[in-house]
């Protein structure tokens, strides 16, 4: 049998060695076996309650601006997929997601000119009028900074417990390396009566929030803001939807595409989505943090995993395959043939192309031929 839950993981037990060695073994049966995690004790090395009821404030604060406000820092003027996206203009597994939300990331430069185009998911935020709301720029990036240290020392963690030594992807990481983050909003099913998609001409009854993915990241940090106890779902190997608890101070850690492809699919970079809220449940906040690896990381997956861990992988891989649950069409980084971003940059131009039209035709046209809806 798959997977029926997500295990609880508690950070604190890393920290001494007689519980280290189990701590290790339980991270590393989540991160092949499942791809999800719940992380208790996160701020050891991360943000603390404080943050994350600044981080929140900031969220409602920002969904609750003048529309002109949202649209002043709106995606479309950011070639770098940063900004703001209205309501049900976004795409995943061909239909529209019923949220809105604004995409965040380290304050980079955009890349030189003459650089390969998949550079360009790295680059300036667009943030909103510091006037109409001026905590919003600090917050978001004392968030990021907690964010950051936290996600190097757990990543750390998850090398170490598939037996590598953590420095042996040093390589990997740039000083400044970028991350991402999101704020996003789920209306509920009530207040979705009368929207209409922008992307598509599909209708709220979907109830997608978030359509069937998997991140393309290497580990995604959520922090679900909201009560909400039945919206995200992660789909196990034998395609049954298993509900993400919702428990108060702890984050959903997952796995991402870039770090199963590195680690040679040790790691699963597991499907999951968000459903609609319930009628009446009001809007579901979350804030979903990404961090990533260099994006010229090319043809470089890890050497050195022992040879019991990559039982674990085939062992697992077997049953996936014998169950025979179709896994959904995603760009997945093939580090042989094409550094990470290349893969990284067309998942964007998938799920935003209005963004895509603008700045990327070429490449888009490229990409809605190699994917058929
Ligand atoms: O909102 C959530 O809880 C998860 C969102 C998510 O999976 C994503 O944006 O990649
Ligand atoms: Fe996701």
């Amino acid at each position: 049998m798959s997977f029926q839950e997500i295990p609880i993981i508690d950070l604190k037990l890393a920290l001494d060695p007689e519980t280290r060695p189990q701590f290790l073994k339980d991270v590393r049966h989540a991160i092949i076996e499942v791809g999800f995690l719940l992380l208790k004790n996160y701020e050891i090395y991360g943000p603390n309650d404080d943050d994350l009821v600044a981080i929140k404030q900031q969220a409602l604060d920002f969904f609750a601006l003048p529309e002109n406000v949202k649209l002043g820092c709106e995606m479309i003027n950011s070639p770098h997929f940063l900004g703001y996206t209205r309501l049900a203009n976004e795409i995943t597994a061909s239909h529209t997601d019923w949220r809105e939300q604004i995409d965040l990331g380290t304050e980079l430069k955009a890349p030189a000119p003459g650089e390969p185009l998949y550079k360009n998911i790295e680059g300036p935020n667009l943030w909103p009028d510091e006037k109409a709301i001026p905590q919003f720029r600090p917050t978001v990036t004392s968030y990021i900074n907690k964010m950051t240290d936290l996600s190097t020392h757990f990543r750390n963690l998850v090398l170490e417990a598939i037996g590598l030594d953590p420095k042996a992807l040093n390589g990997y990481f740039k000083p400044n390396q970028q991350c991402k983050m999101k704020l996003v909003a789920y209306p509920d099913s009530n207040e979705l009566s009368s929207a209409k998609s922008v992307a598509l001409d599909d209708t709220p009854e979907t109830a997608q929030g978030v359509g069937p993915h998997r991140d393309s990241d290497l580990l995604t940090y959520i922090y679900q803001a909201t009560e909400h106890t039945d919206s995200l779902q992660v789909q196990n190997f034998q395609g049954e939807w298993i509900t993400v608890p919702n428990i108060p101070h702890t984050l959903v850690v997952n796995a991402g595409q870039t770090l199963e492809a590195i680690t040679q699919g040790v790691c699963k970079a597991t499907i999951h989505r968000v459903l609609t809220p319930k009628p009446g449940s009001g809007t579901r906040i979350s804030i979903p943090f990404f961090s990533t690896i260099d994006l010229d990381s090319y043809k470089s997956v890890v050497d050195g995993i022992p040879e019991e861990v990559l039982k674990l992988r085939d062992a697992r891989d077997q049953k996936i395959k014998d169950w025979g649950v179709d896994v959904g069409f995603q760009f997945q980084p093939d580090v042989s043939k094409h550094p990470v971003g290349y893969a990284v940059f067309r998942n964007r131009i998938k799920s935003h192309q209005d963004v895509a039209a603008k700045w990327y035709p070429e490449v888009l046209k490229e990409v809605l031929q190699e994917y058929v809806y």
